[in-house]
């Protein structure tokens, strides 16, 4: 019992034990418990708070994040609207409200909307590119036709608003449309149709696709052979003015797959067009893969392009059909019109005289179909040019390009130029110094202007240039040269410059029948044949189709001009079967090297160089680059009256100006031997009493000592005496009456040095019974004493030998003849003489030719004839020696 109570005892001690136990567990597991929620809530006050700063600072990085964005887009946007503005400049860009055409000649991007990349940034007008650049490709998702029968669908739109920007941003006719629509016949683009008129757009029929595709693919063969020959990989990288237009195939698909060939000749397109300029717009019809193509798709008015990538095009609405129309008129009109000329600069290089003329003279003379120059070439082949055309189609113009062109590249010590132009007019004065104008052309040795009658001029240029010819000659020889190119090689310190002799309407030296002719036309023939290697080129223009037969004539002669220039409607310059000179437009020319045959024909647009202040521009800058002292040309105006030279040469009597090249005066040696004297003959007083003055004022100047007398017989004549006694104050002066008995003086006492200078000396009445034809006839066995007794006559025929000369007028020469002994006299008193109005047969008896020399009178000019220094009578221009000058 007691065991079970000890055993009960301690098992509620245990209890007891276990429960205390229990309870300090409990206590302690409360304490930890409330310990953990002490903690649970701190804990849970910290999140709250860093969540709060958290969100705090969520929401300030994200709005300053959008803050920047929104900058970044604005700027970004703002900047890509620039660009797009340069890269898309006025037509191509502009939105249609402000749209004009103005062109740019830059290829390129073109506006077809605008992408809106943020609602508050500006907006991007979203461009694609096509000239020079890309095909494009239009496809859709599904017929967007707003109106298939009411107006263009949205594509259509798209197209033509296309169109428009890159017509409207080139040069007109330098973009050319095709436009095939089988489905509407051309209506889609119907707004384009005047353009048709001009040969710009063609309409291309349902059946005319292959045909379409075949010419295109033919021009771009055509412009990979001939345009870019090898030397450029596209058209655009071709530098100077676009040589081809632009050719743009509109492909409006009918969703019909096209035929195996058809789609071949597209693919070759597709690889080859973009280089050559020819593009390919396809709507509805799908162009191979081709990094050149540009794909737009449409979605309603949206669009997603390959430039554009994601971003959606909000699409332009389509240009008003009228304003498409008016500007489609206005294009045609100007590509109808005439085309401008081309332009001096053209032909000008960057750096002048930078050529040398050893082997050729080379340079342009205008600029061809393909925009490039088209140079012409003086050398050993061609050595001579021939230029025909009627009157205004131009060949001043074209002598002034092409001597703009060559004046520019070589220096005058490698060109020098004789120019003469023998109709009236000054076209070549301007090359020559002038009261407004100081400045020369340095490459210029002689500058006829206005020779018309004055064939004379031609004859001494081509004597001239013979004379430079036989030089040229000899050098050769001597140093074993047998063209130009050795001759300098071999003598570089020589001055052989290559000579270029330009004659417009060199027809009037060859057209008559004398002597003049005669010579020039050895003269042309032989400058001709040996200028080939010599470097002298003769080049000759015509108005006329009689100049180019003065020629025709002359087969030996022709077979050298074989360079051939024809302007609009020249006649004969060509072949006979080549037609090319009557389709030309004004403004050009055809060139040919070869005699004119049609193969080789190249056309050239020639520049306006005949402005006269652009022209002055460049003469100016040629004459600042002029060697010091290189001296101005000799300037011959067939219109003016030369002034007495400076100073008289040597000892002699000046008689006139001689029409040669050096303008030299004409000399007339005061020699102490018979027949020195001198007849003025011809009834144009004031022309006589010019030459006598003229001599006069150089006898004066040049012969101290001698003792002057003027008389003049016909006192009514007295005021022609006025310039000699300006140029003689020293002179004894007899008028009227007093004349006999000064001569009687002087041919008593025949002692010199004494010049006597008469005016109408036939006016002198002999003293009776000695005048051979007026007084009676003596016998025979009383004939006079040389001189006849008349005084005159013994002074002519006794006093040059004794220094004692006579320079006088007689107004025929058959009252010469009466002076020197009538019908039988002989004229070997008069040793020189000048004739004034004389005909060419009345100075038979004075001359060595028989019959006389061919000589018609004409004013301000006289022929002149010295027997003791010409083989030939030559042609002077009196000097201007009025009392005041
Ligand atoms: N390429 C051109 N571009 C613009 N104008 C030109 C051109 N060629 C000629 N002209 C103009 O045409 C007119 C006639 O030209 P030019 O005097 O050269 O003809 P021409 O054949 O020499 O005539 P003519 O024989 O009657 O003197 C001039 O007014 C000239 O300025």
């Amino acid at each position: 019992m007691r065991a079970r109570v000890s055993m009960l005892v301690a098992a509620r001690q245990d209890v007891a034990a276990a429960r205390g136990l229990v309870r300090a567990a409990h206590a302690a597991a409360e304490e930890s418990r409330i310990e953990t929620r002490r903690r649970y809530e701190v804990i849970r006050g910290a999140h709250d708070t860093c969540l709060a700063a958290l969100t705090d600072a969520h929401e300030t990085a994200r709005d300053e994040i959008y803050d920047v964005f929104h900058r970044e887009v604005v700027a970004r946007t703002g900047l890509l609207g620039r660009l797009a503005s340069t890269c898309a400049p006025g037509p191509s860009g502009a939105p249609w409200p402000a749209w004009r055409p103005a062109a740019t000649a830059r290829a390129g991007l073109l506006r077809i909307g605008t992408i809106a990349v943020d609602e508050d940034a500006p907006v991007v007008p979203a461009l694609i590119p096509l000239l020079d650049r890309a095909h494009l490709e239009i496809t859709r998702d599904r017929d967007d036709g707003v109106g298939r029968h009411r107006g263009p669908s949205t594509a259509d739109g798209l197209v033509a608003g296309l169109l428009l920007r890159a017509l409207g941003g080139a040069p007109a006719g330098d973009l050319r449309l095709w436009v095939y629509d089988p489905d509407r016949l051309g209506g889609s683009l119907a707004a384009f149709a005047p353009l048709a008129a001009a040969g710009v757009l063609t309409f291309v029929g349902p059946g005319g696709l292959t045909a379409m595709l075949d010419e295109l693919v033919e021009h771009v063969r055509r412009i990979n052979e001939t345009v870019l020959a090898g030397r450029y990989a596209t058209l655009a990288e071709r530098p100077g003015r676009r040589p081809e237009p632009w050719r743009v195939a509109v492909l409006l698909g009918d969703a019909v797959e096209p035929a195996p060939p058809q789609r071949a000749q597209l693919d070759r397109l597709v690889r080859t067009g973009v280089a050559c300029g020819v593009h390919l717009i396809a709507r509805d019809l799908p162009l191979a893969e081709h990094p050149d193509v540009e794909r737009l798709h449409l979605t309603g008015r949206e669009a997603f392009c390959d430039t554009a990538g994601v971003l959606p095009v909000r699409l332009d609405p389509p240009p008003p059909a009228e304003q498409t129309a008016a500007v489609c008129r206005e294009l045609a009109a100007s590509v109808t019109a005439e085309p401008p000329p081309a332009r001096l600069t053209d032909l000008v290089p960057a750096r002048f005289w930078q050529e040398s003329s050893a082997a050729a003279l080379t340079a342009p003379l205008g600029v061809g179909p393909d925009g490039a120059p088209i140079e012409v070439t003086l050398g050993d082949d061609p050595p001579h040019a021939l230029i025909g055309g009627p009157s205004g189609s131009g060949k001043t113009n074209l002598i002034y390009a092409w001597l703009g062109a060559l004046t520019t590249r070589y220096s005058p010590a490698e060109l020098a130029l004789y120019l003469l132009d023998f109709k009236e007019g000054v076209s070549f004065a301007r090359f020559a110094p002038s009261p407004r104008d100081p400045s020369w052309l340095p490459h210029v040795r002689l500058a006829g202007v206005n020779v018309n009658d004055d064939r004379e001029f031609g004859l001494a240029l081509l004597r001239h240039l013979a004379e430079e010819s036989r030089a040229r000659a000899r050098a050769a020889k001597r140093y074993e040269a047998g063209k130009l190119a050795e001759l300098r090689a071999e003598d570089p310190d020589g001055h052989w410059p290559r000579i270029v002799a330009v004659i417009d309407e060199f027809q009037v030296l060859l057209g008559a029948r004398d002597a003049v002719t005669t010579e020039a036309a050895a003269l042309l023939e032989d400058l001709a044949r040996r200028g080939r290697s010599q470097g002298i080129h003769l080049v000759l223009a015509s108005q006329d189709v009689s100049g180019i037969e003065a020629l025709w004539g002359r087969p030996g002669l022709v077979a050298q001009f074989t360079l051939r220039i024809a302007l609009p409607k020249a006649r004969r310059v060509l072949a006979e079967t080549n037609l090319a000179a009557d389709v030309i437009p004004r403004h050009h020319a055809v060139i040919n090297a070869d005699s004119g045959t049609p193969s080789a024909n190249r056309i050239a647009r020639l520049p306006d160089a005949g402005d006269r202040r652009a022209w002055q521009a460049l003469q100016e800058r040629l004459w600042h680059a002029r060697a010091a002292g290189s001296p101005p040309p000799r300037l011959f105006d067939g219109d003016a009256v030369p002034t007495f030279p400076d100073a008289p040469p040597e000892h002699g009597a000046v008689l006139g100006e001689l029409i040669d090249v050096r303008a030299r005066p004409a000399l007339m040696r005061m020699d102490r031997a018979p027949g020195r004297n001198l007849a003025v003959l011809g009834t144009r007083g004031e022309e006589a009493a010019a030459v006598l003055t003229s001599a006069a004022r150089s006898l004066a100047a040049s012969w101290p000592g001698a003792r002057f007398s003027v008389a003049c017989p016909d006192a009514s004549l007295a005021p022609l005496i006025a310039p000699l006694r300006a140029a003689l104050p020293a002179a004894a002066f007899h008028v009227g009456a007093a004349v006999p008995d000064l001569l009687a003086a002087v041919a008593e006492d025949l002692s010199g040095p004494h010049v006597l200078f008469g005016l109408a000396l036939d006016a002198v009445v002999p003293s009776a019974g000695t005048h051979p034809r007026r007084g009676p006839i003596p016998p025979l066995s009383a004939m006079p004493a040389p001189g006849g007794g008349d005084p005159l006559r013994t002074i002519l025929e006794r006093g040059p030998e004794r220094q004692v000369h006579v320079l006088g007028w007689w107004r025929s020469v058959a009252r010469l003849r009466d002076a020197l002994g009538g019908l039988a006299a002989r004229f070997d008193a008069i040793g020189a003489w000048v004739a004034l109005d004389v005909h060419g047969a009345d100075l038979a008896p004075l001359t060595p030719s028989p019959g006389g020399p061919a000589w018609f009178p004409r004013p301000g000019r006289a022929l002149c004839f010295d027997r003791a220094t010409d083989r030939l009578p030559r042609v002077i221009v009196p000097y201007a020696v009025g009392a005041g000058s």
